[in-house]
């Protein structure tokens, strides 16, 4: 479903130039759901916002089922795979209501049964109709994520990007998240690809992931294998050993690695 492969980019030019994807490659089945892992500044996010069409200079092959990405977004690739961003109040206009947000898209998209379509996202992600009529600002974090994700889903996309999606929530409300998360890509057979720092996360969501370091995959493998110690990089097996074992000494190793 998602194809990377050898994805290349390079932020500024001259002496300022930054190399931060270096032959990137990894495949996501159809209904899996991949996670990204590694320390800050690994890449992850710059992957996902390739896919999005939010960054057009990078290099190598994009493909999502089937048919290959162009260097610009256009209005096919928004109907075919959309992004939830980490910070749900950042991502939200915040003079325009919770209708208007879910609207928009729709519109863009020249859909005709738009108030159908946003009355069943909102009943999807658990918020009741009059939520339509109310501004982001008058809404808790973990229901703002829940508008994001039903103005994510309401094109009814094959492919869904997930950038942190609960790490800037209370963690009472990240469970939350994470069940319709997980609810709602059992329901539609939907393929997530989902950057997280959070093992537990992991865990708890995805079958596969990819491991990042320095802008590069040093492996992909089964969630089965990453937990039970299977890891065939010493940095992978570090990542865990750290998430189990959290320790300001831990911390400093994987930062030295
Ligand atoms: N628009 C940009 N212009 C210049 N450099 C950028 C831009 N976006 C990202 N970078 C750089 O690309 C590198 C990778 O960033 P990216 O956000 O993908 O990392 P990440 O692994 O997602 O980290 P984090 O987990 O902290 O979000 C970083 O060195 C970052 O400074």
């Amino acid at each position: 479903m998602i194809e990377v492969s050898q994805l290349n980019l390079t932020f500024g030019e001259g002496a300022k130039t930054n190399q931060v994807l270096f032959d990137v490659n990894f495949n996501v089945e159809g209904g899996e759901i991949f996670g990204l892992v590694g320390e800050s500044g690994s890449g992850k996010t710059t992957v996902l916002k390739c896919l999005a069409g939010l960054f057009t200079h990078w290099q190598g092959k994009l493909a999502i089922d089937g048919t290959e990405l162009e260097h610009s977004i256009s209005r096919e690739r928004c109907r075919m795979v959309q992004m939830v961003f980490q910070d749900p109040y950042g991502s939200l206009h915040p003079r325009h209501t919770i209708g208007d947000i879910l609207e928009e898209p729709l519109q863009i998209q020249n859909f005709t049964d738009r108030d159908r379509r946003i009355n069943m996202m909102l009943d999807k992600v658990g918020l009741n109709r009059a939520f339509r009529t109310r501004f982001p600002h008058q809404l808790s974090g973990g229901q703002r994520q829940r508008v994001a994700i039903a103005r994510a889903l309401v094109l009814e996309p094959e492919v869904l990007l997930l950038d942190e999606p609960t790490s800037a929530l209370d963690v009472s409300v990240q469970a939350e998240i994470l069940n319709l998360l997980a609810d709602l890509q059992q329901e539609s057979k939907l393929t997530y690809l989902m950057v997280t720092h959070d093992l537990g996360v992991i865990a708890h969501l995805c079958h596969r992931v990819g491991v990042m370091q320095h802008g590069r995959i040093l492996e992909s493998l089964s969630t089965d294998d990453l937990i039970s110690g299977a890891a065939q990089e010493p940095y992978t097996q570090m990542l865990v050993n750290a998430s189990r074992q959290y320790s300001r000494e831990m911390a400093q190793q994987v930062a030295k690695f």
